[in-house]
């Protein structure tokens, strides 16, 4: 079979419209407008910052797989500076939000990883052991490109309430330069990739999004659950 005539044109914006249902309930999940309308119990969002330590862990092993996978010099590079970022500057700066929640290092080593974070983490080691590099973008998508959104949203709406936030900075960390610049680039690189796919190949990755998506939703769950 030719695979250029193959190709259908797909984008990011395929996937997202593909299991709209699923990204609407993630990215407006109660835990997320709570947290916009500052009334969000902390305990909710103490157990997030928790698990999110340990989340960024396997994250930053993910794109650890990403550098073992890319196929040339462009790609390792591109994985390589993801990775460098996440050890270097993200996991600095969480740690240093959570102590400012009264989170200590100590306590983020000691911790015992939830279900949730296990499910989620590892399914996305899995689907990137098992597929290429497209396979391990789509199932990092939701997280990469899942939050910016959020943060934009927040920053949007009305009801959002930023004076006396307590997740004020949260809110801001995501809606700000750097990391929208982070978002910009891997969405370039998912409609790159995914404008040379056949339909079957698409089909294929829209189920790897899908089921990220659920692990994402899993995860605000598991925060407010917490409450
Ligand atoms: C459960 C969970 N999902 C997504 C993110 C967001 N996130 C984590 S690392 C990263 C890329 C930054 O280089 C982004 C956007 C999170 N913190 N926790």
């Amino acid at each position: 079979m030719s695979t250029a005539s193959a190709a259908t044109g797909f984008s990011f914006d395929h996937l997202r419209q593909r299991h709209a249902g699923l990204w609407q309930a993630y990215i407006e999940h109660e835990f997320v407008c709570r947290l916009g309308k500052a009334s969000l119990p902390e305990a909710s969002f103490r157990h997030y910052l928790q698990q999110d330590y340990r989340f960024l862990i396997h994250f930053a092993r993910a794109w650890g797989l990403a550098v073992y996978k890319s196929p040339d010099l462009f790609e390792l590079r591109r994985a390589f500076d993801a990775l460098k970022a996440i050890v270097d500057t993200e996991l600095e700066l969480h740690v240093g939000f959570c102590r400012q929640w009264g989170i200590s290092e100590q306590a983020l080593a000691e911790l015992e990883e939830a279900r949730e974070t296990l499910a989620y983490t590892r399914f996305v080691l899995d689907c990137g052991h098992r597929g290429d590099l497209l396979d391990l973008h789509v199932a990092l998508a939701p997280c990469l490109i899942g939050y910016g959104e959020i943060a934009n949203r927040l920053l949007a709406r009305s009801t959002t309430v930023l004076e006396g936030n307590p997740y004020r900075e949260w809110i801001e960390m995501y809606a700000g330069e750097d990391f929208q610049s982070a978002m910009h680039d891997e969405l370039a690189w998912l409609d790159r990739a995914l404008a040379g796919v056949s339909r079957e190949r698409f089909e294929q990755l829209a189920a790897l999004f899908r089921d990220a998506t659920r692990l994402e939703i899993d995860f605000w769950q598991m925060g407010l659950n917490a409450a």
